[in-house]
C-alpha cells in the first residue's frame, strides 16, 4: 500500500493523531487536530508541542515522552489519570455536560526508517459520551442507595434502615451506659380524613406532619416512616422524661400548627407510644414494647402519650 492511501486514511480519521521529534517539535497532525485546535495544519507543523498546547504540563509529559522512547512501548493516558490532555471543545455540548473533550491518549515510539531518528506519536480518542455514561451510572447508583434508606412520600428514613440504626443505637446505648427512647406514634382517626379529603390530601397531610415533627427534633434523633400512617422516632441518650417531653412538644406543636393552608379550622391530634430501652433489651421486643403503649393510648381515648414500663397514662 502506498504512503499516500496510509495518510489519507490517517487524516480521516475520527481521532487526533499528532507525531513530535525528538525536540518535541509538531512534525505531522491530521485533520482531527486541526479541527478541534482551530488551527490549520501549516500553523501547526514545526511548532513546539508545548507552545502549541500550554495545557500540558511540561515536567510530566517529558516524563511519559522519556519512558515511551527509552522503553520503545506504549504508555496509555486514560481519562480517569486525566480528564484531556489536549483542551478540545466537546463535539456536542449538552446541558451541565463537561465543557472540554474527555479524552483516552496513547503515546507510542515511532521510528523514521530513513533517519532512524525517534519520534512520538500521539493518538488521541474522544471519550466524552463514555464519561458522561459513566457520569449517569453513579448518579444512578447513588439514588438508587438513597431509594434504599428513603421513604419516597416523606423523604425520611424508612422502616428497614431506621431498625438498622436501632440497633447500632441499643448497641451504642449498652456500650456507653446510656439511655435511649423509642416513640411510635400516628395521627388519630386518620382514616377518617382520608375517607373525607381523599388520599391525596391524605398524603399532604402525612408529607407536613413528617415536615413539622422533624422541625422539632435534634440532629441526632433518628425519625422515620414506620408503616402507612405511623412513625417512629429514636432519642438516643434520652431517658424517659425527655421523651416524655419530646411527646408533649409534639402534641403541642400539631395542636397548634395549621398543616394544611386549605384546611386552616382542622384539628388533628396524634397518639404516642413511649419504650425505653433497659439493659438487654433487643430492637424487635423495644419495638413492640413501643407499640403496645401506643395501643394503650389509643385505647385510652387517644391524644394520649403512653409510657410501656408504666403501661399508664403520661398527658
Ligand atoms: N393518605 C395516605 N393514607 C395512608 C397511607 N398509609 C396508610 N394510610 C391510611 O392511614 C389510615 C390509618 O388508619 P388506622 O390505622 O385504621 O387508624 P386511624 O383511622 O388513623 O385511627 P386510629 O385508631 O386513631 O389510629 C388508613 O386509612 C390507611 O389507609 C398513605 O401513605 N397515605
Amino acid at each position: 500500500m502506498s504512503s499516500s492511501i496510509i495518510n489519507s486514511m490517517v487524516q480521516q480519521l475520527p481521532g487526533g493523531v499528532i507525531v513530535l521529534n525528538s525536540h518535541c517539535k509538531i512534525v505531522y497532525v491530521n485533520k482531527f487536530i486541526c479541527r478541534y485546535s482551530e488551527l490549520p495544519e501549516r500553523e501547526l507543523l514545526g511548532k513546539s508541542f508545548f507552545s502549541t498546547f500550554p495545557e500540558v504540563p511540561k515536567a510530566w509529559f517529558n516524563r511519559k515522552i522519556e519512558a515511551v522512547l527509552t522503553q520503545q512501548t506504549p504508555e496509555q493516558i486514560s481519562w480517569q489519570q486525566r480528564l484531556y490532555l489536549l483542551k478540545f471543545p466537546r463535539q456536542t455540548v449538552q446541558e451541565h455536560a463537561q465543557r472540554y473533550m474527555a479524552q483516552n491518549c496513547t503515546l507510542m515510539p515511532l521510528r523514521d526508517p530513513n533517519s532512524g531518528e525517534l519520534h512520538l506519536c500521539l493518538w488521541i480518542q474522544d471519550v466524552s459520551e463514555q464519561v458522561r455514561y459513566h457520569a449517569q451510572l453513579l448518579f444512578t447508583q447513588q439514588q438508587l442507595k438513597l431509594h434504599e434508606r428513603q421513604d419516597s412520600l416523606t423523604g425520611l428514613m424508612n422502616r428497614t434502615f431506621w431498625q438498622q440504626q436501632l440497633t447500632l443505637e441499643i448497641a451504642r446505648a449498652e456500650r456507653y451506659e446510656r439511655p435511649l427512647a423509642l416513640l411510635l406514634f400516628n395521627i388519630d382517626r386518620f382514616k377518617a380524613f382520608n375517607d373525607q379529603y381523599s388520599h391525596q390530601q391524605g398524603d399532604m397531610v402525612l408529607q407536613a406532619f413528617a415536615k413539622m415533627i422533624a422541625a422539632l427534633l435534634r440532629d441526632n434523633d433518628l425519625f422515620a416512616r414506620f408503616a402507612g400512617a405511623e412513625f417512629a422516632l429514636i432519642l438516643p441518650d434520652t431517658p424517659l422524661v425527655g421523651a416524655i417531653e419530646v411527646a408533649n412538644r409534639m402534641k403541642k406543636q400539631l395542636a397548634q400548627q395549621v398543616l394544611l393552608a386549605q384546611h386552616p379550622k382542622l384539628h388533628l391530634t396524634m397518639s404516642i407510644g413511649i419504650s425505653v430501652y433497659e439493659t438487654a433489651t433487643l430492637a424487635d421486643a423495644l419495638i413492640q414494647q413501643a407499640e403496645q403503649a401506643l395501643y394503650q393510648a389509643k385505647c385510652a381515648g387517644r391524644d394520649q402519650t403512653s409510657v410501656y414500663t408504666l403501661a399508664a397514662k403520661a398527658g
